[in-house]
């Protein structure tokens, strides 16, 4: 058996102990991923059925590329295996299994735009003041609920929660969550945490269907176990307790989900809950040069938090690590431009093996635009973004209530677009008249003569009959020939075509590319199900929007989204002090150490060389700011670096000292232009104070300043303010509202 031979011991150890529990943790580049495809492959070639195999991975693409490689070994049969993410997985079991929740098979999908839409709702609603209950806070106060399986039943009894939200001055998030569960369900919608969340209680409440899957995924396989979340860990649990045949393969040091309740506590857990567990080590990286492995190495060894391991490399020594730096932010972008220009023309490297990782979405403008100036061609890996465009958010969402007319978001977008005389007014007396009679809206609205009459009800009325008129092609017609008719039935068509402006033209073409998009779907050979509802059920779990001609393009993406994938050379992009590591995590230790964790996963990611950048001003906030380079590239060790200048930047600002040519000079620039990260003296756990025990005379510590003494206390407005003598930045004045401190001596 040949794909044996493409393991070293350890890892053939693991693909040939087929049954019980197995854990793998181990560093970046040392094979786990190969480990699990191959464990499958072998599986298979040993006579275990496809489909008696459950793969969970972090994006669809992981799965995919698993996938292709299992069949390159054992053939077409593996095409039957269970695969994909947590949340394409049992959406799919949910769908079989809805009637037993109360739902009905064909429920939608909510992203996070409809379901704060449902949120915004509540909150007005419930005349809740909507600057304090913001959609996207609310949601993730509901979604870490979900996450840690606590029910909008038992959300109001639950103290951790309901502490937490009167401390935040949300006390009424718990009722939010239950009206907003409630309409979820009523317009027969899950949301992304649900579709775990009601894993969990359709294996809980049903016990034979738990059973059922039970008998059928004999292997349950976990790639990136380090990122799941409780939810996620429950649910493998279950599945698993029959055939205890479960293996799990992941790295401590690249969990960086905690913000989403991933919990490296499931590690820990895993060898109490399977005492019989094997535990395999694999501690050689086949995937990155020397340099690379020992520079990201000595970036981790900074971080307390983190289980014993370690990861050495036959490979070659490789270049160092090159920093570029440039005078702002447009400058960086032309930079990675003309260095990935010189990677593809002078080093060879294929596009697709080059990838531009950062740490927030936003970033990727500049950098976009950069790439077309210069003809490359680049795709966004993980965004959303043409799905996220309105017109094509208008257009799925015709698909979507056509599929499920109880989807009341989908409702509100289409109900008048194209502008169909249905005003804001009208559509709100139709949800009135919904609630009032405990009816659905699709119920009113295809009813209409029953509650309204007139200029409202013929209006209502037409806008009824043509979507039971679309409904009635899904019953005959793939995709495709209902999405077409749709589009032109509707006038969307009509009205984006009439729009001749650029920005109309460009909608038009997005839609176009969108019936592309489901033409091709519905002409694949492989796939047996063309219908509209399977089509809509893929692109709600689209994570990648690669196209057919992407070839030949780069990868951007964020840092989060890259984990487990791998390029030739990694351009690592604003590196700055406040974007990353992010001004949001910067309060505790353990937010810094997600942080840097996440800049191991980015170094990691690179097989021949990593660049850094960053720029010394960089427009952020709708201003332009001075910006300082990350204590990330400090912590690097020294001898695995070079430091480069942008030789488009002329002025590069306060603090440029001409000439240097290396990192380390520049570290010894005569300005505080690099500032060493400051190093607290003790290792006391940093828990900040109560804002009103402060007072002049305390000694006191911030996460980014260091250890300083109050020298005066201030009140300006309802702002209280402090100024405080730093030893080593030397004076600041802080707004206590927003600054973090300890007090550590009175
Ligand atoms: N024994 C081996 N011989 C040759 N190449 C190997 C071997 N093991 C792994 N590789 C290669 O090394 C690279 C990294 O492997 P893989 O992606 O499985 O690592 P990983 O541990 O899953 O990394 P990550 O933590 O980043 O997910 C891949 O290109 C893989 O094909
Ligand atoms: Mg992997």
């Amino acid at each position: 058996m040949d794909y044996l031979e493409g393991l070293n011991p350890p890892q053939r150890e693991a693909v040939v102990n087929m049954e019980g529990p197995m854990m793998i943790i181990a560093g970046a580049g040392s094979g786990k991923t190969r480990v699990l495809t191959y464990k499958i492959a072998h599986l298979i070639a040993n006579g275990i059925e496809p489909f008696n195999i459950l793969s969970l991975t972090f994006t669809n693409k992981a799965s995919r590329e698993m996938k292709e490689r299992i069949v390159d070994v054992v053939g077409d049969e593996a095409k039957n295996l269970w695969m994909g993410t947590f949340h394409s997985v049992f959406a799919k079991i949910l769908r079989f299994e809805a009637d037993k929740l109360g739902y009905q098979s064909n429920f939608t999908i909510y992203d996070s735009e409809d379901a704060k839409s449902v949120i915004k709702g509540v909150v007005k609603d419930y005349k809740l003041d909507d600057k304090l209950y913001k959609p996207n806070v609310v949601l993730s106060r509901i979604s870490s609920a979900k996450n840690n399986l606590i029910s909008w039943r038992s959300y109001e009894a639950n103290n951790d929660m309901r502490l937490e939200d009167e401390a935040q001055g949300r006390p009424k998030i718990f009722e939010i969550y239950k009206e907003y569960a409630i309409r979820c369900f009523r317009a027969n919608a899950m949301d992304f945490d649900d579709l775990l969340f009601n894993t969990n209680v359709l294996f809980h409440q049903h016990l034979d269907v738990l059973n059922k899957y039970q008998h059928k995924f004999k292997f349950v396989m976990i790639d990136e176990f380090q990122d799941t979340n409780i939810s996620q860990y429950y649910i493998t649990r279950k599945l698993a307790a029959k055939n205890r045949n479960i293996c799990v393969v992941g790295d401590d040091a690249q969990s960086i989900y905690a913000f989403r309740g991933a919990n490296i506590q499931n590690i820990l857990n895993f060898e109490k809950d399977y005492p019989e567990l094997k535990v395999i080590k694999l501690e050689q990286n086949y995937r990155s040069t020397q340099t690379i492995v020992e520079a990201a190495n000595s970036v981790i060894k900074h971080n307390k938090n983190q289980l014993e391991k370690s990861t050495f490399t036959q490979n070659g020594i490789g270049d160092r690590i090159e920093v570029i730096r440039s005078g702002s932010d447009l400058d960086e972008a032309k930079a990675v431009a003309q260095s990935i220009q010189t990677a593809i023309m002078r080093d060879r490297i294929n596009p697709q093996d080059i990838a531009i990782l950062y740490r927030t979405n936003s970033q990727s403008r500049a950098l976009e635009e950069a790439l077309v100036k210069l003809s490359i061609k680049a795709q966004i890996f993980g965004g959303l973004s043409f799905y996220q465009r309105k017109e094509i958010k208008d257009m799925i969402a015709y698909l979507k209530f056509v599929t499920n007319p109880k989807d009341e978001e989908a409702f509100k977008r289409v109900i008048n677009y194209p502008k169909r005389g249905i005003g804001p007014t009208t559509v709100n007396n139709l949800f009135v008249k919904a609630a009032e009679n405990k009816l659905g809206i699709w119920d009113v609205v295809s009813n209409i003569r029953r509650f309204f009459g007139g200029r409202i009800a013929t209006q209502v009325e037409n806008f009824a009959n043509m979507i039971k008129v679309f409904q009635m092609q899904t019953e005959q017609k793939n995709a495709f020939e209902v999405a077409s008719f749709i589009a032109k039935g509707s006038g969307i068509l009509r009205e984006l075509y009439e729009d001749k402006s650029p920005e109309g033209k460009n909608r038009y073409d997005n839609l176009q590319e969108l019936l592309n998009g489901i033409q091709g779907f519905a002409d694949d050979p492989s796939k047996e199900d063309k219908k509209l509802g399977t089509y809509l059920e893929e692109i709600s779990l689209i994570t990648s929007s690669e196209k057919e001609d992407m070839s030949d393009a780069i990868t951007l993406m964020t840092i989060h989204m890259s984990k487990g994938l791998e390029f030739d050379y990694c351009y690592i992009v604003g590196m700055e002090e406040n974007l990353f590591p992010s001004q949001m995590m910067l309060e505790t230790r353990e937010d810094l150490e997600e942080e840097r964790r996440l800049f191991y996963v980015a170094i990691t990611r690179a097989k021949i060389k990593v660049f850094l950048t960053y720029a010394l001003q960089r427009y952020r906030f709708g201003k332009q700011i001075s910006c300082e380079p990350s204590r990330f590239i400090d912590e690097i060790a020294p001898q695995y670096i070079s430091m480069k200048r942008n030789s488009i930047s002329d002025d590069l600002g306060p603090g440029n000292t001409p000439g240097f040519s290396n990192y380390r000079s520049l570290r010894q620039a005569p300005s505080n232009f690099i500032k060493k990260a400051v190093k607290p003296k003790d290792d006391r756990p940093f828990v900040p104070s109560k804002a009103e025990d402060l007072s002049v005379g305390h000694i006191v510590r911030h996460m980014k300043f260091g250890d300083g003494k109050v020298v005066k206390i201030s009140e300006e407005g309802l702002d209280k303010r402090a100024d405080i003598s730093f030893e080593e930045v030397g004076k600041k004045t802080l707004i206590l509202t927003f600054a973090k401190l300890m007090i550590i001596e009175d």
